[in-house]
């Protein structure tokens, strides 16, 4: 029997209609949450997850504001806009799009951005609260799969759980959510030896690597939950000149063992999108001394 494919597009749905519902209740008392999008240059893929962005923000009754910058602006350019949007009272979330163009520096970037209003979770601050057990603003998407993992298994305690990926953006904080729901975590990547025996010891498997398939069927124990974070763009098989989606697990492998697993495209990714609404949403309550909402956060 097939596993469960984990429906992260309608579970998504269901995140944006409640913050759509807190976004009314902050608007009653005199908050309108704002959300500033950076994007410097312009790379493809970024229009495309900008766009989404903008569209989510807009229908969840949020002021969506975008900064287009060339791809060659100065750091000194770049650091005025950030300067303006912490000082911004109709901003509540700022998030600059990476990669950003290689004369930047993203650690520098990160670190201009105030902390309260650091939706992807990436500032010293942010990560350091989250490794000590405080009131972090999490990672967009680490806090989406978190989301669906409990939806789908409850207690996470006592769990073996591997997180294929060591980036700052995802697997870092992935490692520290599932650390705090009490799983054993292991945490890989490239260096990692025999990495499909390592995969195998998880009950909670969770890949982000941007490798498409890489994660084999037999890399799955039987009965494990499965989370594909890996986003490709590649040339569709059978459509000339369109492209799909995949992810870094090889699909119709796993599915055959894993209890869940999410799809690619309409597992993680709408996650993200609705997970950064939410982080806006909390920002703006922390700012404003309101009463967070259940739900929302990790
Ligand atoms: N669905 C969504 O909303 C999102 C999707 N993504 C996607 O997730 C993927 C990962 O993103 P991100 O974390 O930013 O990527 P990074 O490129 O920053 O990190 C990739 C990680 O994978 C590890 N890795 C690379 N090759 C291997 C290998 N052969 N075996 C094991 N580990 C390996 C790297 O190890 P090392 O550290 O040793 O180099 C690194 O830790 C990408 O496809 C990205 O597009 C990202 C964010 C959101
Ligand atoms: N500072 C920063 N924060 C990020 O969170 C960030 C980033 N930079 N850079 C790029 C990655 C990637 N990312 C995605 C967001 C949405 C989808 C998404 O909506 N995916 C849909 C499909 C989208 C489509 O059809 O193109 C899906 O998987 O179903 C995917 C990937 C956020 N990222």
């Amino acid at each position: 029997m097939g596993a469960e494919i984990i429906d992260g597009k309608a579970f998504a749905a269901g995140i944006r209609d409640r913050v759509a519902e807190e976004v009314a209740r902050l608007k009653a008392a005199g908050v309108a949450p704002g959300l500033a999008v950076i994007l410097v240059g312009d790379d493809p893929a970024s229009e495309v997850y900008v766009g989404h962005k903008r569209k989510a923000t807009v229908a969840a009754g949020m002021a969506s504001f975008e900064h287009r910058l060339p791809a060659d602006v100065s750091e000194a350019d770049l650091f005025a806009l950030i300067d303006r949007l912490n000082a911004d009272p109709e901003v509540h979330g700022i998030l600059c799009q990476f990669p950003v163009p290689a004369h930047l520096d993203e650690r520098r970037t990160v670190a201009r951005i105030d902390p309260a209003k650091d939706v992807d979770g990436l500032s010293v601050a942010n990560a350091g609260l989250l490794a000590t057990g405080g009131d972090a603003l999490v990672s967009c998407t680490p806090l989406g799969c978190l989301m669906l993992l409990r939806d789908r298994l409850g207690n996470l305690a006592g769990m073996e759980a591997v997180v294929v990926g060591r980036s700052n953006l995802f697997g870092k904080p992935m490692a520290q959510l599932l650390l705090r729901e009490n799983c054993t975590v292991t945490i890989a990547h490239s260096r990692t030896k025999d990495l499909p025996d390592v995969c195998r010891r998880a009950d909670i498997l969770v890949a982000a690597v941007g490798r498409a398939r890489m994660v084999r069927g037999d890399w799955v124990k039987p009965g494990a939950t499965v989370i594909d974070v890996g986003i490709t763009r590649e040339a569709h098989p059978d459509k000339p000149g369109k492209t799909r989606l995949v992810g870094d697990v090889a699909f119709d492998e796993a599915e055959e063992v894993a209890a869940a697993i999410t799809p690619v495209p309409g597992g993680v990714g709408p996650m993200t999108i609705a997970c950064l609404l939410a982080n806006t949403v909390t920002a703006a309550c922390r700012i404003h001394d309101l009463p967070e909402p259940d739900g929302l956060t990790a």
